[in-house]
C-alpha cells in the first residue's frame, strides 16, 4: 500500500518504520524542523527518534497536501492540541474510502472533545466510517526497536479494524479489534494524567505501596469517566486503559511520568515544560479532565490534584494530603 503519515514526532517515525518494514510505502509529514532531508538522506529522525535506521521505503517531506495525495491509508499522529489545526488543512482533499487511522492521545482543552470528536468535527461526513483508532502500551523507541507490542485499533467500522489489524500487525507487533472507540480515547487520554500523579509519588520518594494504590485507584477514575460516556468498563482494563495506565505509570521512557518525577522533586511546571522538545500529553489533558469531570458531575480526584498541582500553585505534599484524607468510602463506589 500506499501510505500518509500525518506526523514526524517520535510515535509518527515509529509507526512510519513499522508499516515500511511491513512492506507498505510510506510518506511521513513533518511539520516545520528540516527533518526530510535526515530522513531522506540519512535514514534517521534525528530530533524526534535518533539512533534507528529508517527504510528507504520510508520517506518524508514538509508538504502536507503531497502526503495525503494518491494513499490507500492515512495515518495521523500530531499532538491533540495542534490536530484540529493539522487535519483541517487536508479535510476536503482526503478521497472517500480512505481508511484514516488517528493514533493521537488527548481531549481537547477548549471544547473536552475527544480526537473522534475533533476527527468527525473536522472531516466530511464521507470520511466518518473510515475512522480508526490505535492506542495501548506502545512507547515509540520499544517500538521502532522491534521489542513485542501488543496494541488496540478501535473503530464503529469492525471491518475496517480488522483490515487496519492486518495492515500494523507483524511477528512482534500485535494490534487487536475493539468497536468501543470511546473506552479506548478515554483511556489513552486519562492514563496521561494519572502518570504525571505516578510519577510526582516516586519524585517524592513515597514507595511502591503509594505507586500501586495510584494505578489503581486512577484506573477506577478512568473506568468512571468513560463509563459515564458510554464506554465498556472492561474495555479499561484492557491494553489501551489498564495496558498503557501501567505502562505510562511505571515506564522511565514516559515523557508524562518524567513531568511528575520533577514535580515531585520541587521542579516548577515552566521549568520542566521548557526544558521538553516533545509532547506529554497529559498537562493540557488536566485541564480537560477537570472541566469534563465537573460537566459530567464525575469525581476523579487524582486527576483534580493534578489539575491543581500543574495550574493553581497547589504543592504536591498538600495533594497528598488531601487524596490521604478524603471520606472514606467502598470501593467500588461510582462505578456500578
Ligand atoms: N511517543 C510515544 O511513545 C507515543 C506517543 N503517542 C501519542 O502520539 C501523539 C504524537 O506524539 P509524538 O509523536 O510522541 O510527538 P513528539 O513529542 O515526539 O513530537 C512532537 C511533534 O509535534 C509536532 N508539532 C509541534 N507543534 C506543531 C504544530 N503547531 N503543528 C504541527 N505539528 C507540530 C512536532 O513537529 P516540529 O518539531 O516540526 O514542530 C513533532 O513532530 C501524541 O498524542 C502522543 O501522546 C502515542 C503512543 C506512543
Ligand atoms: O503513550 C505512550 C505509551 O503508550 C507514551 O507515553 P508518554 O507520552 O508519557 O511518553
Amino acid at each position: 500500500m500506499n501510505i500518509g503519515v500525518i506526523g514526524g514526532g517520535s510515535w509518527g517515525t515509529a509507526l512510519a518504520k513499522l508499516l515500511a518494514e511491513n512492506g507498505h510505502d510510506v510518506l511521513v509529514w513533518c511539520h516545520e524542523k528540516p527533518l526530510p532531508a535526515a530522513i531522506n538522506e540519512g535514514h534517521e529522525n534525528t530530533e524526534y527518534l535518533p539512533g534507528f535506521t529508517l527504510p528507504d521505503n520510508l520517506r518524508a517531506t514538509n508538504d502536507i497536501q503531497e502526503t495525503i495525495a494518491d494513499k490507500e491509508m492515512i495515518v495521523s499522529v500530531v499532538p491533540s492540541h495542534v490536530l484540529r489545526k493539522v487535519i483541517s488543512q487536508v479535510a476536503d482533499d482526503i478521497p472517500p474510502a480512505t481508511p484514516i487511522v488517528s493514533a493521537t492521545k488527548g481531549i481537547e482543552n477548549e471544547t473536552q472533545m475527544l480526537v473522534s470528536d475533533i476527527l468527525e468535527d473536522v472531516l466530511p461526513e464521507y470520511c466518518h466510517p473510515y475512522l480508526v483508532y490505535l492506542s495501548g502500551p506502545s512507547f515509540a523507541k520499544e517500538v521502532a526497536a522491534q521489542k513485542p507490542t501488543a496494541v488496540t485499533v478501535a473503530s464503529y467500522n469492525h471491518k475496517l479494524a480488522e483490515r487496519v489489524q492486518r495492515v500494523f500487525s507483524n511477528d512482534v507487533f500485535r494490534a487487536y479489534t475493539s468497536t468501543d472507540v470511546v473506552g479506548v480515547e478515554i483511556g489513552g487520554a486519562v492514563k496521561n494524567v494519572i502518570a504525571i500523579a505516578a510519577g510526582a509519588v516516586a519524585g517524592m520518594e513515597l514507595g511502591l505501596n503509594s505507586r500501586a494504590g495510584m494505578i489503581t485507584r486512577g484506573l477506577h477514575e478512568m473506568s468512571r469517566l468513560a463509563v459515564s460516556i458510554g464506554a465498556n468498563p472492561l474495555t479499561l482494563s484492557g491494553l489501551a486503559g489498564m495496558g498503557d495506565l501501567v505502562l505510562t505509570c511505571t515506564g522511565g521512557l514516559s515523557r508524562n511520568r518524567s513531568v511528575g518525577v520533577k514535580l515531585g522533586q520541587g521542579h516548577s511546571l515552566e521549568e520542566i515544560v521548557g526544558g521538553m522538545n516533545m509532547v506529554a500529553e497529559g498537562v493540557k489533558t488536566s485541564k480537560s479532565v477537570h472541566s469534563l469531570s465537573q460537566k459530567l458531575g464525575v469525581e476523579m480526584p487524582i486527576c483534580e490534584k493534578v489539575y491543581q498541582v500543574l495550574y493553581e500553585g497547589l504543592s504536591t505534599e498538600d495533594a497528598v494530603t488531601e487524596l490521604m484524607s478524603r471520606e472514606l468510602k467502598p470501593e467500588l463506589q461510582g462505578l456500578y
